[in-house]
């Protein structure tokens, strides 16, 4: 096993609980971990033979692009249940930063972990 990792993913999605917040998206940061097999990446040199990050990137933002959940909770779950619907991962850790959204922090947010079943 290894892991890859993905951070500070840019990530423009409409989410939030509050009027403000559902008549513009809003730009969150995401921080991925992977747990992946990487042996025969490693021996092979073939990107066919691991997780291609770039995709698993790409998969994440068109989820942000085509979803309008109100909490990061919700929107996290998608996130992962797609990754682990597309990817051969074993499992996911997904941080989900919002920055400025308080007047008083700097950024707020959750982590979650899914394995696949
Ligand atoms: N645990 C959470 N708490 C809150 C969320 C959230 O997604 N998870 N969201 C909000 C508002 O949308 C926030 O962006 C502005 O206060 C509040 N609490």
């Amino acid at each position: 096993m290894g892991k890859i990792y993905i951070t500070g993913l840019e990530v423009d999605t409409l989410i939030g609980v509050y009027d403000w917040e559902r008549v513009r998206t809003t730009q969150l940061l995401l921080d991925v971990t992977l747990d992946v097999d990487l042996s025969a990446a490693m021996q092979s040199d073939d990107v066919a033979d691991t997780v291609d990050y770039a995709k698993v990137a790409e998969c994440i933002v068109k989820v942000g692009e085509e979803s309008t959940f109100e909490l990061l909770e919700a929107f996290g779950s998608k996130v992962m249940d797609a990754v682990l619907a597309n990817f051969s991962v074993a499992s996911i850790t997904l941080k989900i930063v919002k920055p400025k959204i308080l007047p008083n922090a700097q950024t707020v947010a959750v982590e979650m972990r899914k394995e696949r079943n």
